[in-house]
């Protein structure tokens, strides 16, 4: 079986090697046994994805780059230089200080010299021995965007990530970095599906020549329409597709990964954008746990800058 080539886009990071504009994420809740996930991207290699997501947050970055070393040795691709790959930088992490330890341990853990891509996972600041699962007010910290972007940029000029970027930043935050930033975003990853659609973002990173990824883009587990049933999955990911954005989708399914692929050579008809675009919106993934009356996050308004 001819492994099927997915399409991809250019960021605005020189040092970057092209985007495939879809790919696997790896993360999820409890978080997947190491033999599934590798299993999972190397199914997915074999179908010809080529861009995998991971985070620090997700356990999964031992076993991303185990699969990647068995695919080299598998003859499945050359080199590690073949796959584009991301990790982000999880918030207990989120200090000018602590950035790139944090990404020198990612890369160790994954047996990589550098990543292509290296995002902050949340505009948030924790501190260090916090525990996510059970946040205290005490535990949030207020963030120094300015010193963690400048942390960043340094990551990238080491050449230990090719490019960097956010995730879960409103519009006003990423403009808040373009204000200082030496290195703009290359990417800006955030909840993306028909249930919510980032109108105002898109457009905003559209201006700036910054990409959107799209993650949940079959509705996030939480989300008010449900996984799987409401629209068929190979229309949620060809609207995202349309839209424009790099579409990080999870399936450790075989068949599913497959199925998940087969969007790159039909359209959605005029009527079905138009009936899309007029499907009710809310954000599944708001980040509640962060929000403390009496902490730095007041309310999840402030965490989005009212883009909610
Ligand atoms: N930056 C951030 O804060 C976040 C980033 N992410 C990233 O984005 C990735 C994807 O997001 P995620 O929230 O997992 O959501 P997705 O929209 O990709 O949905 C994943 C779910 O859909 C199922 N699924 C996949 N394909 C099909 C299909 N063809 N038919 C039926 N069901 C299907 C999967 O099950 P199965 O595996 O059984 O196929 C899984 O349960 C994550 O893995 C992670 O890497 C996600 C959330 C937040
Ligand atoms: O802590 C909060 C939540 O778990 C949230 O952080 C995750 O959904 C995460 O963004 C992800 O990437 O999966």
């Amino acid at each position: 079986m001819a492994a099927q080539i997915i399409p991809t886009v250019t960021l605005n990071s020189v040092d970057a090697k092209s985007m495939p504009v879809l790919g696997l994420g790896t993360g999820g809740f409890p978080p997947s046994p190491p033999e599934v996930v590798i299993k999972a991207v190397l199914d997915a290699i074999e179908l010809g994805y080529r861009m995998f997501d991971t985070a620090a947050f997700y356990q999964t970055e031992e076993a991303l780059g185990e699969a990647i070393c068995q695919a080299v040795s598998l003859g499945l691709i050359k080199s590690r230089d073949e796959v584009f790959l991301t990790s982000k930088v999880w918030c207990n992490d989120t200090q000018a200080d602590r950035i790139l330890p944090a990404l020198q341990k990612t890369l160790q853990i994954m047996k990589l010299e550098y990543l292509d891509q290296y995002l902050v996972h949340w505009p948030v600041s924790l501190k260090p021995e916090a525990n996510p699962f059970a946040l205290k007010p005490d535990d949030v910290l207020p963030l120094d965007l300015k010193s963690v972007w400048t942390a960043m940029e340094e990551c990238q000029k080491l050449g230990l990530t090719k490019s960097i970027g956010v995730s879960n930043f409103s519009s006003k935050k990423v403009a808040d970095i373009l204000a200082f930033a030496k290195i703009p975003p290359a990417i800006v990853q955030v909840e993306f599906n028909p249930a919510w659609q980032q109108g105002k973002l898109k457009e905003f990173c559209e201006a700036k020549g910054i990409k959107v990824a799209a993650f949940s883009p079959l509705g996030a587990a939480g989300a008010f329409w449900g996984t799987k049933g409401v629209l068929g999955s190979e229309v949620a990911l060809r609207w995202a597709y349309e839209q424009g954005v790099v579409v990080v989708m999870k399936s450790f399914n075989k068949d599913r990964l497959k199925q998940n692929q087969e969007i790159f050579d039909w359209e959605l008809s005029a009527e079905e954008s138009k009936k899309i675009a007029q499907i009710p919106q809310s954000r599944a993934n708001r980040g509640d746990n962060f929000v403390f009356e009496n902490g730095p996050i007041k309310s999840v308004e402030d965490l989005w800058d009212g883009e909610l």
